[in-house]
């Protein structure tokens, strides 16, 4: 996994400031050599002479969408990036795809996952989404693709909060929270840390996967057992789950007995078979049994990276913990699913 080239998904709704983005990530040298694929929808690519960049190093598709479209041509062009950078012609790093604001994240994450020749060359290292403070709620509710665009996100970026009150700023990052609770927020700005915008990937055994797990500090895993629901240990220690927005579910659990090799399997073959489409993301770190160090899951619908087995626990904390967001999926779905895998074999 080491030697694959990281890839970037650059996604945001219309008009939000992906563009803007990208050429502060080119200005500011974060994330090393940049090859760049920008897709537009239209007729004419207008973004391509707005970024500024190193052209060579740039594809633009126009006149149609990634997520459905032009998937086909997404994977052309990757393919002739990488063919070039093989044959010394390039010298990059990293990977960033910026899509159009339509596109709705979950099938070209999907076609970058299982295309053959892309799997073994490049590996997801995350999703930055833009999100318009000056919309707002109202510019998430909008449009469909907004919400998975959201949901799906490593990274959210806030664009446009010098446009907005302070009041109305955490009120969008409460919602954003809400519906990403994975996702690390930042506003946008010249403050802003481009390199926290990178390596969100699956972790090398050397990056500690608690850190990676519970990149999101507003997401407190619960207890799978019977959370005390009263009393002041439950009131303050358990506060409500799953975060729940429109279509959009997150559960979370902890499990502290090891999860048996064919439950995990089971559970994958179940949950991400039937319900696959649904799943937005999934990360876990397990403790499966007969193993001493523990595993680190990381899936995007129904596509599940290979489980990766860790150096070793950090600390003393050695529980198995798993979020699931899915959409159009009830609790008790996600709960039911979650609940195989404390089930013996
Ligand atoms: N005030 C303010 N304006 C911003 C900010 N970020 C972007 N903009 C402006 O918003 C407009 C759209 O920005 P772009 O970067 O082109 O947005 P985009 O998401 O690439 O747009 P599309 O490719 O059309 O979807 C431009 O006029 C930017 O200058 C911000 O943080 N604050």
């Amino acid at each position: 996994m080491t030697d694959h080239i990281p890839l970037t998904l650059l996604t945001g709704a219309l008009g939000a400031g992906k563009t803007t983005l990208l050429n502060r990530i080119l200005a500011g040298g974060a994330g090393g050599r940049i090859a760049v694929i920008v897709n537009e929808f239209g007729e004419m690519g207008l973004d391509h002479d707005l970024i500024i960049g190193t052209v060579e190093d740039m594809v633009l598709l126009a006149s149609g969408c990634l997520c459905c479209t032009l998937r086909g041509d997404l994977i052309t062009a990757l393919t002739d990036l990488l063919a070039k950078r093989a044959a010394g012609q390039l010298t990059f790093d990293r990977l960033v795809v910026e899509t159009t604001g339509l596109a709705d994240p979950a099938p070209v994450l999907h076609t970058l996952m299982v295309e053959p020749a892309l799997a073994q060359t490049i590996r997801l290292d995350g999703v930055v989404t833009v999100c318009d403070a000056a919309l707002g709620a109202a510019g998430l509710d909008r449009v469909p693709e907004a919400l998975a665009q959201v949901a799906m996100a490593d990274v959210l970026v806030i664009s446009k909060a010098d446009r907005v009150t302070p009041l109305a700023l955490g009120a969008f990052q409460a919602r954003l929270a809400r519906l990403a609770p994975l996702a690390r927020q930042n506003v946008a700005g010249p403050q802003m840390d481009l390199a926290a915008l990178f390596g969100h990937g699956v972790p090398d055994a050397a990056i500690g996967a608690e850190d990676w797990l519970l990149s999101a500090p507003a997401l407190p895993l619960r207890p799978f057992a019977a959370a005390p629901e009263t009393g002041l240990l439950g009131a303050a220690f358990a506060p409500p789950l799953p975060r729940h927005d429109g279509t959009v579910t997150a559960v979370s659990a902890r499990i502290d007995t090891p999860v048996h090799p064919m439950m995990l399997e089971f559970f994958l073959d179940t949950l991400l078979a039937l319900r696959g489409p649904d799943i937005l993301r999934m990360k876990a770190l397990l403790w499966v049994q007969g193993h001493d160090a523990p595993f680190a899951l990381h899936a995007v619908q129904h596509i599940v990276d290979p489980p990766i087995r860790l150096e070793g626990w950090r600390g003393t904390d050695r529980t198995s913990r798993i979020v699931v967001i899915g959409r159009n999926m009830t609790e008790d779905d996600l709960q039911a699913a979650l609940g195989l895998l404390r089930a013996p074999a």
